[in-house]
Parts: structure tokens; sequence; C-alpha cells
């Protein structure tokens, strides 16, 4: 099987395409390849698909097999990778995925993608919508209690479930202690990306993840988006924020309809594996 190791801001995916649709155990394929040790590593598989309603289809599973609806860094490298392989000779087109069609631009300088912005729809808050068991129209600061500590979180989609937390510093944070049993608490049906987020005083945003079907990340894009969209609720940001993460920053904007983010997407090798 060929492939291309792509990155966004650390956050790491291996790209094959499946134009034919070959029926495979993918969630197996997924969880083998992104081994870290045992495997390419990476923190998800993403398959090139053929689309009736877009230019092309995003389909992309976890490390751990589990598949996600929707990958704000997934599908700035998907984006890239048809241009770059001159499957479109456009900058802009629609990639199809299992929350619905994204609007992709590119930013080519010198026959190089330098970045990508990418149109990922609107957040949804309706909490059978996320999903997450809680009443009312919006889900802000609602209490959580793991082990021996209490959070407030705030949830919303963006086409895959989000539970966004604020504090004061998350530097230090132990997300690997407390990620998972958030990840994994009976509020969330379909489990949860979890946000850590500390507003910074030039009214940008710092934020760790601790990813559903992953762990902790270098970044992620929906979550950033998730993150922009929480805080402007709880009226701490303006519509237009820089989203600082580990792996590096993204610009995100929402005014009230579509969120748009802007970021970079790399590719790092290519190669063919067994499997
Ligand atoms: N772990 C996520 C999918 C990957 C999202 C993230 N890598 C991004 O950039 O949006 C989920 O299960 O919903």
């Amino acid at each position: 099987m060929e492939f291309t190791k792509m990155q966004g801001l650390g956050n790491d995916f291996i790209l094959t395409e499946n134009l034919m649709k070959l029926k495979r155990d993918w969630p197996n394929i997924a969880k083998k390849l992104c081994h870290r040790n045992l495997g390419i590593g990476a923190d998800g598989l993403i398959l090139v698909e053929p689309s009736n309603i877009a230019e092309y289809k995003m389909t992309i599973y976890n490390s751990d097999g589990s598949l996600a609806k929707m990958c704000g860094n997934g599908i700035r490298c998907f984006g890239k990778y048809l241009y770059d392989k001159r499957y479109l000779q456009k900058s802009e087109f629609s990639v199809e995925t299992d929350s619905g069609i994204k609007h992709l631009v590119l930013k080519i300088q010198f026959n190089k993608v330098v970045s990508v912005q990418v149109d990922m729809g609107p957040p949804f808050f309706e909490p059978k919508s996320i999903p997450v068991l809680a009443q009312g129209d919006k889900v802000v600061d609602k209490y959580l209690k793991v082990i021996d500590k209490g959070f407030t979180f705030t949830a919303l989609s963006m086409g895959n479930p989000h539970a966004v937390i604020f504090l004061d510093e998350i530097d230090n944070f132990p997300v690997e202690k407390y990620g998972p049993l958030i990840e994994k608490h009976s509020f969330f049906p379909d489990k949860v990306n979890v946000e850590f987020v500390s507003v910074k005083k030039d009214g940008s945003l710092k934020m760790r993840v601790w990813e559903r079907g992953v762990g902790e990340t270098q970044a992620c894009g929906t979550g950033a988006c998730a993150t922009l969209v929480a805080a402007r609720v709880k009226g701490v940001v303006n519509n237009t924020a820089k989203v600082h993460l580990k792996g590096g920053t993204l610009k995100i904007s929402w005014k009230g309809e579509n969120v748009l983010m802007t970021g970079p997407a790399e590719t790092v090798f290519t190669g063919n594996v067994t499997i």
C-alpha cells in the first residue's frame, strides 16, 4: 500500500488512496499503521476516496481505529495532497466528509501550498447533535466531576464532539490524567474531544487537547474551532483569534455562521507498506 505521511502543526496522518472504495478492515489497518513503535506512526489514517457530491471524499480513522467524522488538520493536509498530486488544477474546491461538505481555499506561492483556509461549517450546540446528556439548547459552563476534581465545560459539535474547559493555567495541567476520564465520561455517549484553554491578555487563546480515540496531540483543528466558538459564547474573545497549540498557531474566525480555520499543511515523506 502506497502512503504519504503528512502533518498539520504536528498532528500527523497517514494518507492513502482508496479510489475503488474497497471495503477493507480499515479500523484495524489504522490501528496497526498508526502505532508509533510497530507501525508508521500517526494520529490517524486518512483515505482519499471518490465522491459524487464534491471533488473527493476524506474518510478519517483515529489511531485507535475509531471512525472520526471530521478532522481540521487532516483536511488541510488532504487539500494539499490533492493539489500536489495534480488531481486538481485549482486552489478552491470542496471536499466531502462524514460531517458534510467543506470548502477549501489553498494559498499558493511559487507552486507551493503555503496555507489552507477551510470553511468548517457552523458549530452545533443542541445537546443531542453533539451528543451530550444535558438539558437546554446550549451547554455552557456545565459542571463535571472526575475523581478528585470538578470542572465546568462548554460543549459543541464541529461535526465531531468537543468539551471546552477554561482554566487559568494549562502548561502544567495534568491533561493525561483528566483527559481520558472526561473523554469517556457518561455525559458523552459517543465520547468527546477535550480542550483545556487559557485566555491570554492579547486576546489570543492557548489550548491543549486530549483527542477522542488518540490522546494528547500537538494540535487539533476542530478543537481550535470549538475553542474559539466556546470563548465567543462566553464573551471572552473577539470573533477572530489566534489559537496557540503545542504544535503551532491556527487563525480561527466565527462571525455567527460558519467557522473559518486557516493554517499550514506539510508533507513529511512517502512510502510503501505491506499490510
Ligand atoms: N479525534 C477526533 C478526530 C480528529 C480531529 C483532529 N485531529 C482535528 O484536527 O480536528 C475525533 O475523534 O473527533
